[in-house]
């Protein structure tokens, strides 16, 4: 059995729970429920703060987790990362108010500044004297309140900051995603490699989309230099004589185009389909 560590609420929680159920995984939780037990995985899953999360696992207590790599980064706690995930996404960034002649992150670091990422941010300046107010969280009210003359910030839209009135400064801090980690002496364990090679099946198949279609031999050669696969296209012969079926993956992002110029050449029946999740 192993242990896994997973976000018990905020913007990374439902993303990662459905994230693992779409892996196979029977995970869900309900209330205040700290643990769940996956039987047919063998799984025991650990509802916790984000920010604790590296703490477990870098201390072996826990032998996966999935944070924030803000978080992780803050907490200085090197659990080994395994995988980035394709949510959780943000910035930390620098702000003062937006009438502030306050220009560069040179400016910002001889201000008074209110954040949740101390040590990031202690990092980023290389150590230098700061006037640091360390916030659990709200922090962009910090200014207004006058505790502080600038924040460092989680940002994602950038709509609490505009709220709170303040502006970006400078380039982020840190830039953030959720990730999957483990405990160093843990990662080649087979449930945790089982972990990693269903999540990133499913981030793999995410990227990708099956396209089938069929065409006349004559310009059979042609459609497959336009869908040639990840190794080949899968082709086989139809009932009605010199027509083909071709079968290959295709990257989402390519996929409408891809249809556009097999139909135009004379491709029949072109079928997109969704892929649930892939070993390639
Ligand atoms: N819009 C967002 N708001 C907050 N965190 C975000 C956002 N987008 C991505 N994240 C990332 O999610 C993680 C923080 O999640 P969250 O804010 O839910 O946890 P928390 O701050 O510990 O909880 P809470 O905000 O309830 O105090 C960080 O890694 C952060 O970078
Ligand atoms: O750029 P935006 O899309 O507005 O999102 C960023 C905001 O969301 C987070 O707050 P959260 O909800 O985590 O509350 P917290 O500040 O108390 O952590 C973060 O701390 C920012 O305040
Ligand atoms: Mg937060």
């Amino acid at each position: 059995m192993i242990k896994v560590a997973l976000p018990n609420k905020g913007v990374l929680f439902q993303p990662t729970l459905d994230l693992l159920a779409s892996c196979g995984y029977r995970v869900g939780k309900s209330g205040s429920q700290l643990s769940a037990f996956d039987p047919e995985n063998d799984v025991e899953f650990y509802f916790l703060r984000p920010g604790d999360i590296p703490v477990y696992v870098s201390n072996g207590i826990l032998d996966a987790g999935i944070t924030g790599k803000d978080l992780a980064a803050e907490r200085g706690h090197s659990p080994e990362l395994l995988l980035d995930l394709n949510y959780g996404d943000s910035r930390l960034c620098a702000a003062v108010p937006a009438n502030s002649p306050v220009r560069t992150l040179e400016e910002v670091a001889g201000l008074r500044i209110a954040t949740s990422f101390p040590n990031i941010v202690r990092q980023y300046f290389h150590g230098r004297a700061l006037k640091l107010i360390e916030l659990e969280g709200a922090v962009e009210i910090s200014v207004a309140l006058g505790i502080a003359e600038a924040v460092v910030d989680v940002v994602d839209t950038g709509t609490t900051l505009r709220q709170a009135g303040l502006r970006i400064v400078g380039e982020p801090l840190f830039v953030s995603n959720a990730a999957l980690y483990a405990h160093p002496e843990r990662a080649d364990h087979p449930p945790v490699r089982v972990l990693r090679s269903r999540i990133e099946g499913r981030l793999v198949a995410l990227d990708y989309m099956m396209v089938e279609y069929d065409c006349p031999g004559t310009i059979l050669q042609q459609a497959c230099e336009i869908t040639p696969g990840l190794e080949s296209p899968t082709i086989t012969q139809l009932q009605r004589e010199g027509w083909y079926s071709v079968k290959a993956m295709v990257r989402r992002k390519e996929a409408h185009r891809i249809m556009d110029e097999l139909s135009s050449i004379g491709c029949r029946g072109i079928l997109l389909t969704n892929i649930e999740s892939a070993r390639i």
